[in-house]
C-alpha cells in the first residue's frame, strides 16, 4: 500500500477556511511540488512525523535553525528552565548579554549586536541603520537573494517570491522599490557599473555570501572580496545577511570560511536554535547609531526573549565544539559522494550544488552561477523529484528555489537511505527526459 496523505490533506482543508492559502508562511504551502503541505505532528532527533503517522529524515531543518536535530537535551533543559522562571520580561536579562558575548567570540568582526524577533526584522533595520549611517538613500541587492519581507528587500527576491513566480513587489511603493539597485549574483562588471553611476548616494550592499533562496550557490573565487574593496571605495556598507549561512557554514558562518569581515551581519534561525530571533551585529562606531544611543530608532516588546536566548545559547554552546563541524563536513561529504555517483551512473542532467552543510540538486549539467541559470534549470523535474523522495521517506524543502540543510542529528544510515531513494527518483524520473 502507498503512503497515506490524507490527515494532512484534512488539517490543510480546515486550515484554509481560516488562514490565508492554509499557511503562515507560502513557503510552506507546497504550491510548487502541487500536494498539499504535511502537517507536522512532532519531530525528534532527525527525523519529522506527520499527522498520518509516517516518519521521515528531514532536510528542512525548520528552514536551517535546527542544526542539531530536534529536541536537543540540552535546548530541551534550557527551554523548560527559563519557562520555570518566566517566558517574557519586557526587561534586559543576562542570558541576552552571554549570547551576544559568545556571537562576538565566533565571529572577531563583530562589536555589538541587536537582538529582534526574525530574519526580516535584522535585514530590516541594518539597512534602516546603514541608511542613518551613511546618510544615504540607495541600497544594492542581489538578484534571486531573499532578506525576509520588508518593504525594500522585495524586490527580485528568492525563496517563495521565486517559488511563486511573484512579479515585482505588489503593496511595496514605486518610491520604496526604486531606491533598490538590483545587480546578478556573482557578477563583479554589474556591480561595477552600479558603483560608477551611484556610488555616492550607495547607503549599502546587503548579499547572502552564499546563497540559499535561489538554491545554494557559492561566490566564485574573489566575488566577495571584490564586494568588500569595492563598497568601501564608496564608503558604503557591506552587509552579509548571514540568516541562513550564521554558524552553520563554520563557527564563524561565511565571514569565516571566506576571510572577509563585513560592516554589518544580520543573523536569525540558529542562534534562536528553534524559537522566532534575528539579530544585527557589527562594528561598535556604526552600531552605537541605534537608540538609545544613537538616533536611529529600532525597538521589539519581545526582542531578547529570554526563551528564544536560551535556545540559541544552548546551540551555540554545542557549536562551540570544532569536531561539530567536522562531523557536518563529513555527513555532508558522504551524501554529496552518494548522490554525485547516481547521477553518474544513471548519467542524469543535475548536479550538487553545495557549501558545508548546505546543498541543491539543480536540474542542469551546467554549473549554476546565479538565478538566471537557476531558472533555465529544468524546473518542471521538481515537483516530481520531490514527490518521489516524498513517499520514500524523505523530506526535502518543497522548491527548487531553496536550500536543503544537514544536520548534526541525522546518521550514516540515514544518509545511505537518502542516497538510495536519490536513486531510485532518478532513476524514475530519467522516463521523463
Ligand atoms: C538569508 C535570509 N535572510 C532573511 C530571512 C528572513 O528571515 P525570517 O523568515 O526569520 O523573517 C531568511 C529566511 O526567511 C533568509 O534565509
Ligand atoms: N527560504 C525561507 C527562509 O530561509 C523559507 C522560510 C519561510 O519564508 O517561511
Amino acid at each position: 500500500m502507498g503512503i497515506s496523505w490524507s490527515k494532512s490533506s484534512q488539517a490543510f482543508a480546515r486550515a484554509k477556511q481560516s488562514i490565508p492559502g492554509g499557511v503562515n508562511s507560502p513557503a510552506r504551502a507546497f504550491t510548487a511540488v502541487e500536494m498539499d503541505p504535511l502537517f507536522i505532528e512532532r519531530g525528534t532527533g532527525a527525523y519529522l512525523y506527520d499527522l498520518d503517522g509516517n516518519q521521515y529524515i528531514d532536510y528542512v531543518n525548520s528552514w536551517g535553525p535546527m542544526i542539531l536535530g530536534y529536541n536537543h537535551p540540552h535546548v530541551l533543559a534550557a527551554l523548560k528552565d527559563q519557562l520555570a522562571k518566566g517566558s517574557s520580561f519586557g526587561a534586559p536579562t543576562e542570558v541576552e548579554t552571554e549570547l551576544a558575548e559568545l556571537i562576538k567570540e565566533f565571529c572577531p568582526a563583530i562589536d555589538k549586536v541587536r537582538m529582534v524577533n526574525s530574519g526580516t526584522e535584522a535585514t530590516m533595520s541594518a539597512i534602516r541603520l546603514a541608511r542613518g549611517y551613511t546618510g544615504r538613500d540607495k541600497i544594492v541587492k542581489i538578484e534571486g537573494c531573499y532578506h525576509g519581507h520588508a518593504d525594500s528587500l522585495l524586490v527580485e527576491a528568492g525563496s517563495g517570491v521565486a517559488t511563486l513566480g511573484i512579479k515585482g513587489s505588489p503593496g511595496v511603493t514605486s518610491n520604496t522599490a526604486c531606491e533598490t539597485i538590483v545587480v546578478p549574483f556573482n557578477d563583479q562588471p554589474a556591480v561595477e557599473q552600479v558603483f560608477t553611476e551611484y556610488g555616492s548616494e550607495i547607503a549599502a550592499l546587503i548579499l547572502e555570501p552564499v546563497t540559499g533562496n535561489m538554491g545554494v550557490i557559492a561566490p566564485q573565487t574573489a566575488y566577495l572580496k571584490f564586494l568588500r574593496s569595492i563598497t568601501k571605495k564608496y564608503q558604503s556598507l557591506l552587509i552579509f545577511d548571514e540568516v541562513m549561512t550564521g554558524f552553520r557554514l563554520a563557527r564563524g558562518g561565511a565571514q569565516e570560511l571566506y576571510n572577509i569581515a563585513a560592516d554589518l551581519t544580520t543573523f536569525g534561525k540558529i542562534i534562536g536554535g528553534g524559537m522566532p530571533v534575528g539579530a544585527f551585529a557589527g562594528k561598535k562606531e556604526i552600531m552605537d547609531y541605534i537608540a538609545p544611543d544613537g538616533p536611529v530608532y529600532q525597538a521589539g516588546t519581545l526582542s531578547g526573549n529570554p526563551m528564544a536566548m536560551q535556545a540559541g545559547l544552548a546551540t551555540l554552546k554545542e557549536l562551540n565544539d570544532s569536531q561539530k563541524y567536522q562531523k557536518l563536513a563529513e555527513l555532508s561529504q558522504q551524501l554529496a559522494a552518494g548522490i554525485e555517483k547516481n547521477i553518474a551512473e544513471l548519467d542524469f542532467p543535475a548536479h550538487l550544488s553545495k557549501v558545508g552543510s548546505m546543498f541543491t540538486l539543480f536540474f542542469s549539467k551546467e554549473e549554476v552561477k546565479n538565478y538566471h541559470d537557476v531558472q533555465n534549470c529544468r524546473l518542471d523535474l521538481f515537483a516530481s523529484y520531490f514527490k518521489l523522495m516524498l513517499a520514500q521517506g524523505i523530506y526535502l524543502p518543497p522548491s527548487q528555489f531553496e536550500a536543503n540543510f544537514i544536520s548534526l542529528a541525522l546518521s550514516k544510515a540515514d544518509l545511505e537511505k537518502t542516497i538510495a531513494a536519490n536513486y531510485q527518483a532518478l532513476k524514475q524520473l530519467r522516463t521523463d527526459l
